[in-house]
């Protein structure tokens, strides 16, 4: 029988824009999305979602009341499913043992409790959460382990790459669809699903081993592309060589390719410091010392280049940034998303704090209140009172630049690119500095204007003068 009802555990940024198109691209399939917070379901419920995504709302507002539906009642959305995604959050473990590194499973086993105690028929069990390596026997346990008889579940392993910022169109022409098990009447019903848009030729299917460890490579590897392009933008700037001028010549390599290879102030994100902490902890634990040090060093070169660029921007103030007021444009990871987790603007923003300098932060998508959590997290600051007299968050870029001495540019919104750089300059105190951690500024119309601008993984030459103060009129 095909499957004619999906639930997903966890509304987040993947279960609610995976589920939303599902729902769109399978009209006959019933699609409900459970959560354990009421408030962020109330949220995909209102006509303000809980996160910001391009074309998301189009396609909730086509499917929602018809066939997708969000909810918190678990009980009802688990009996009904024939398929449950585990779309859960599985976050960096803060405490005991693999603290720092390993992921933490325990909201990936509280939801194969739920279904275990719920489910009263048969059901093929999703892992779409990021997991570690066999994390699907640690389910498969969980949901055998009150053995109702009668109940059979098919546990399959089906990743998800989209990224933030592009999901909608990610879900829609991915790459790949990748599922993996090891029944396969239950993997042709997945596959069923997907092929409603999905060529057949792209979904792949694997072992469930491949499968999970294929997803913590793709991110691995990925970020990998971005720690070499950043390790090199340092020898951009301390050569005359150019990091875009390189990354287009190394990437038109076709066995290289050009994507990924953007120089940035570091990558940010949920999931790639995570993914590759949890790959590390793997190693370890399988007694592989080497592979793990190889892929703790992409993370490495992501920490000293997010701390590379803040310490040039306190070196170019004259090596004190006590008392200054600096805009931060861009708060988010990376454009088009307000999310902020592991943004590398929170680390600049902290830094300068710490340095004594008054922040003015704008960001497009970000709302003040998660600014501010983010800030006043205990890991980030000692005196939350300090931090909401220190920053201020603006309603846009002129207001939030007008009388400050520098402007770190932290994401590379495109809304950035077209600002009146003139205006800006003459409402800022001089000199005038700019730092632009995403390369997305006209550099040589800055440098007209008057501003003293560095950038990333190149060099730039000082400032236009100003025109001399003359008394000789024929001059
Ligand atoms: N964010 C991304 O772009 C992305 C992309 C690919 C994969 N992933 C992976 O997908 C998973 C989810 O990531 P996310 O960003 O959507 O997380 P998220 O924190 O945005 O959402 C997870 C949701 O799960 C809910 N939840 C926790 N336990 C639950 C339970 N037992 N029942 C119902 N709901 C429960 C939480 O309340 C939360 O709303 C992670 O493993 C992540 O690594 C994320
Ligand atoms: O050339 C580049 C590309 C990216 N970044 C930065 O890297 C981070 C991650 O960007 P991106 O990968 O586009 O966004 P995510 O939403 O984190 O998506 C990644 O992580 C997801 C969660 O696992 C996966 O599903 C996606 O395939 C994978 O791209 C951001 O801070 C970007 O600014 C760069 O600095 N330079």
């Amino acid at each position: 029988m095909a499957i004619k009802n999906i639930c997903c555990l966890g509304a987040g940024y993947v279960g609610g824009p995976t589920c939303s198109v599902i729902a769109w691209k399978c009209p006959d399939v019933k699609v409900t999305v459970v959560d354990l917070s009421v408030e962020r379901i109330a949220q995909w419920n209102s006509e303000k979602l809980p996160i910001y995504e391009p074309l998301l709302d189009d396609v909730v507002k086509e499917c929602r009341g018809k066939n997708l539906f969000f909810t918190n009642d678990v009980k009802s959305a688990i009996l009904d499913a024939d398929l449950i995604f585990i779309s859960v959050n599985t976050p960096t473990k803060t405490f005991g043992n693999g603290k720092g590194r390993a992921a933490d499973l325990k909201y990936v086993e509280g939801a194969a409790r739920m279904i275990a105690d719920i489910a009263q028929s048969d059901k093929i069990v999703v892992e779409k959460s990021t997991v570690p390596v066999r994390a699907a026997e640690s389910i498969q346990n969980i949901l055998y382990a009150n053995n109702k008889p009668g109940v059979t579940y098919h546990i399959l392993s089906n990743p998800e790459f989209l990224a933030e910022g592009t999901a909608i169109n990610d879900l829609l022409h991915a790459d790949r669809v990748l599922i993996g098990g090891e029944d396969s009447g239950a993997i042709e019903k997945l596959c069923k699903i997907y092929e409603h848009w999905i060529p057949r030729k792209n979904i792949l299917t694997t072992n469930t081993w491949s499968s999970e460890l294929s997803k913590l490579a793709a991110n691995a590897m990925l970020a990998q592309r971005v720690s070499s392009i950043n390790s090199l933008s340092a020898v951009c700037e301390a050569t005359g060589a150019d990091v875009s001028e390189v990354a287009r010549a190394v990437g038109l390599d076709s066995r290289i390719g050009s994507k990924f290879l953007q120089a940035s102030i570091g990558f940010g994100g949920s999931c790639f410091q995570k993914d590759i902490l949890d790959l590390v902890y793997i190693c370890e634990c399988l007694n592989l010392p080497e592979v793990a040090a190889y892929w703790q060093q992409v993370i490495d070169m992501n920490e000293y280049q997010k701390s590379r660029f803040t310490a040039k921007v306190v070196r170019a103030l004259f090596n004190t940034v006590s008392g200054k007021n600096i805009a931060l444009l861009g708060f988010a990871f990376k454009k088009n998303t307000g999310d902020t987790r592991e943004s590398p603007a929170i680390y600049v923003a902290k830094t300068l704090l710490d340095e004594g300098a008054t922040l003015n932060i704008y960001d497009p998508k970000v709302e003040e209140s998660q600014i501010f959590k983010d800030l006043t997290h205990p890991s980030i600051c000692e005196s939350p009172e300090q931090v909401r007299k220190t920053v201020k968050v603006c309603g846009d870029a002129y207001s939030a630049t007008k009388g400050t001495h520098a402007i770190v540019v932290c994401t590379e919104w495109d809304e950035f690119m077209v600002l009146d750089y003139k205006k800006i300059y003459d409402g800022m105190m001089k000199p005038a500095f700019i730092f632009d951690g995403r390369k997305i500024l006209d550099h040589e119309k800055l440098l007209e204007y008057g501003f003293h601008v560095q950038t990333i993984g190149k060099q730039l030459r000082k400032p236009t003068p100003p025109p001399r103060m003359t008394n000789n009129h024929h001059v």
